[in-house]
C-alpha cells in the first residue's frame, strides 16, 4: 500500500523479472521477439525512432521501423541496428506488416491523425500480438472510443499523458481528479491495459488491479519532463511485450527501468539519453542477489 494512495500497491521488481529480462545460454535473437514501430510522415520521424532504439535496448531481438518510402531516406540515415521496412501505399501496409510477423507492435509517437493515420491504425488494431498505442494513436482512439472497445483486450497496453486520457474519458475529468480513479475507469471503459503517465505512473487493468511506479525518492526524475521521454517509454513496454511479459507487467516495468535511467542520466538529461542509460540500469538490476 502506499502513502496517500490507498487500495494501491506500489510495483517491485522480483527475481522473476530480472531471470526473464536476462539474455542467456543459446537463445538466439528470434527467441527475444521482433518489434515493429509504425512511423509517420516523412521528416517527423524522430519520435518513432526514439520508441525503435528504447525497444532494442532493453532487449527485443529485432526491431523495424516501418514508414512510408517517402520518409525512407530520413529514417535510413539514422538507423544501424534497427532494420527499415518501407511501404508505398497505404494499402501494402498491412502487407508489410504480415512480412514482418511483428511480436509486438508501438504506434503513435509522431504518427499522425490523418485518414491515412487511421485506416494503418485500424490494420494495427486488426493484429493479434500485443501492442503499445501511444500518443497520435490514443488521440484517434479517442475520437471513435467505442470501435476501439469493442476490438481492445488487455494484450493492448494504452499510454495516455493527462492531456491525452482527458480525451479518452472526458467525462470521468468532470466527476473527479482522482488520477487512481480516472486510471481505473480508463482501463475499464476501454478493455484495456492503461499506463497514466505522471510523476507517479498508474498501470491499471479492466478488472481494477493498479499499481503505481512512483518517482519518490529517485533522484532526477523531474528531468523526465522533456520532449520524447514517454515515447522512449513506449519503446521499452513494447520491447518488453515482444520478448514475453504481460502487457500490465511490461508497462510497470518499463516506467520503472525509465525512472532508473533518468536517476542514471541526471540533469541535463534528454529523451535520447535514456535508452542508452539502460546498460548500466540492467547491469545493475542483474547482479543483484
Ligand atoms: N521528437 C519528437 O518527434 C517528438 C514528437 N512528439 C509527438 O508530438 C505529437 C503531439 O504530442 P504532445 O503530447 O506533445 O501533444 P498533444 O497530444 O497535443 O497533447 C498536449 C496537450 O495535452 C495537455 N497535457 C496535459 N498533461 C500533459 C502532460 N503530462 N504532458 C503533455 N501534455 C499534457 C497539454 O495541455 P495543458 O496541460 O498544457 O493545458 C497540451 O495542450 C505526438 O505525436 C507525439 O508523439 C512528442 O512525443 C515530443 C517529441
Ligand atoms: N516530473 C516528472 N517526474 C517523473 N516522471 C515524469 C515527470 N514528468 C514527466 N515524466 C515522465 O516522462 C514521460 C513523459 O511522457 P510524455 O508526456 O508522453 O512526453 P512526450 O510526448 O514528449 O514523449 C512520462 O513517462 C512521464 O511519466
Amino acid at each position: 500500500m502506499t502513502a496517500g494512495l490507498p487500495d494501491l500497491e506500489t510495483f517491485r521488481v522480483t527475481a522473476d523479472h530480472r531471470d526473464r529480462l536476462a539474455k542467456s545460454g543459446h537463445r538466439h535473437k528470434f527467441d527475444y521477439g521482433h518489434v515493429v514501430v509504425g512511423a509517420g510522415p516523412a521528416l517527423q520521424g524522430g519520435a518513432a525512432r526514439l520508441a525503435a532504439r528504447a525497444a532494442l535496448r532493453i532487449g527485443a531481438g529485432l526491431v523495424t521501423v516501418l514508414a512510408h518510402r517517402d520518409a525512407a531516406d530520413a529514417h535510413a540515415a539514422q538507423l544501424n541496428a534497427i532494420m527499415l521496412q518501407t511501404y508505398d501505399q497505404t494499402p501494402r501496409f498491412a502487407g508489410q506488416l504480415a512480412v514482418l510477423s511483428p511480436d509486438a507492435i508501438c504506434v503513435g509517437p509522431n504518427f499522425g491523425t490523418s485518414v491515412t493515420a487511421r485506416e494503418k491504425l485500424n490494420v494495427v488494431l486488426a493484429q493479434s500480438v500485443p501492442l503499445c498505442l501511444d500518443a497520435d494513436a490514443i488521440t484517434m482512439i479517442a475520437q471513435d472510443r467505442q470501435a476501439f472497445s469493442a476490438r481492445a483486450s488487455d494484450r493492448v497496453v494504452l499510454t495516455p499523458h493527462a492531456g491525452e486520457l482527458r480525451r479518452l474519458i472526458p467525462g470521468a475529468f468532470d466527476r473527479t481528479d482522482c488520477r487512481v480513479t480516472l486510471a481505473r475507469t480508463a482501463a475499464r471503459d476501454l478493455g484495456c491495459v492503461v499506463l497514466f503517465k505522471g510523476p507517479d505512473t498508474l498501470v491499471a487493468q479492466p478488472d481494477g488491479t493498479c499499481v503505481v511506479v512512483s518517482s519518490d525518492g529517485i533522484p532526477h526524475a523531474a528531468w523526465l519532463a522533456t520532449a520524447g521521454a514517454g515515447d522512449v517509454l513506449a519503446g521499452f513496454i513494447t520491447g518488453l511485450l515482444a520478448r514475453g511479459f504481460a502487457p500490465a507487467c511490461a508497462a510497470a516495468l518499463g516506467a520503472h527501468l525509465h525512472l532508473q535511467c533518468a536517476a542514471v542520466v541526471g540533469p541535463g538529461l534528454v529523451s535520447e539519453d535514456l535508452p542508452d542509460a539502460l546498460p548500466r540500469v540492467l547491469s545493475a538490476m542483474l547482479s543483484e542477489p
